[in-house]
């Protein structure tokens, strides 16, 4: 699902006027055409599929967990339509049969959910479930921390308060396992 750009430029320049702004002025002249291309690059999730990037699996013997930490995420929250930036922690305990994806993978499945419009619990949450779906994982841990924009430059304005979001699934729910995994997360 692309973008409509040119329904999104004639907003942004609509926008522009309802701000008091000269769409016609000099530093203007492209800016909805710019912003229309730049909303289609944050929000080009929406036409991703999990299953493109889960799709390619390794068979390796390997019934421990892996674990990919502080992948760099850049969302956007819908509420303001604001950007929310931070890290995200992916784990995971393969199947039974070892069924591995690539370790870029998961920060391309972290992507996919990220560039789209969203609500922080929501994308752990998503994140979480593509691998329960897709690789059939026995166990899952994500962890997004994340500083909201909307929380920092607007509202509240609290520069610096993070927030910590979790979603564990099947074995790694067993409080020892899930606090060994924390423990590997939390631990820098
Ligand atoms: N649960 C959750 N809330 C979020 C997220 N991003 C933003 N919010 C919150 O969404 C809420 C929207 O609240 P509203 O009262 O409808 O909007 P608002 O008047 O702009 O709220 P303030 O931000 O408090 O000024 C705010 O409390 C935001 O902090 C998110 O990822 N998850
Ligand atoms: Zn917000």
């Amino acid at each position: 699902m692309a973008i409509d750009e040119a329904r999104a430029a004639a907003a942004v320049r609509e926008l522009l006027l309802a701000i008091g702004e000269d769409p016609e002025r000099d530093g203007l002249q492209e800016t909805p055409e710019r912003v229309a291309r730049a909303w289609g690059e944050l929000l080009a999730g929406h036409g991703a599929d999990a299953s493109g990037v889960l799709g390619k699996t390794f068979d390796i013997a390997h019934d421990e967990m892996v674990l990919v930490k502080d992948i760099e995420l850049v969302s956007t929250c819908e509420h303001h339509m604001l950007p929310f930036t931070g890290v995200a922690h992916v784990g995971y305990i393969p199947s039974e049969s070892g069924r591995v994806t690539g370790l870029s993978k998961l920060a391309r499945l972290v992507d996919i959910f990220a560039r789209r419009l969203q609500v922080q619990e929501r994308l752990t949450t998503q994140i979480a479930d593509a691998l329960v779906e897709h690789l059939d994982a026995r166990g899952v841990i994500v962890v997004v921390e994340a500083e909201h924009t909307c929380m920092t430059m607007r509202g509240v304005r609290k520069p610096g308060s993070r927030t910590v979001t979790s979603a564990v699934r099947g074995i790694l729910r067993h409080p020892a396992t899930r606090a060994e995994a924390m423990s590997l997360i939390i631990g820098r």
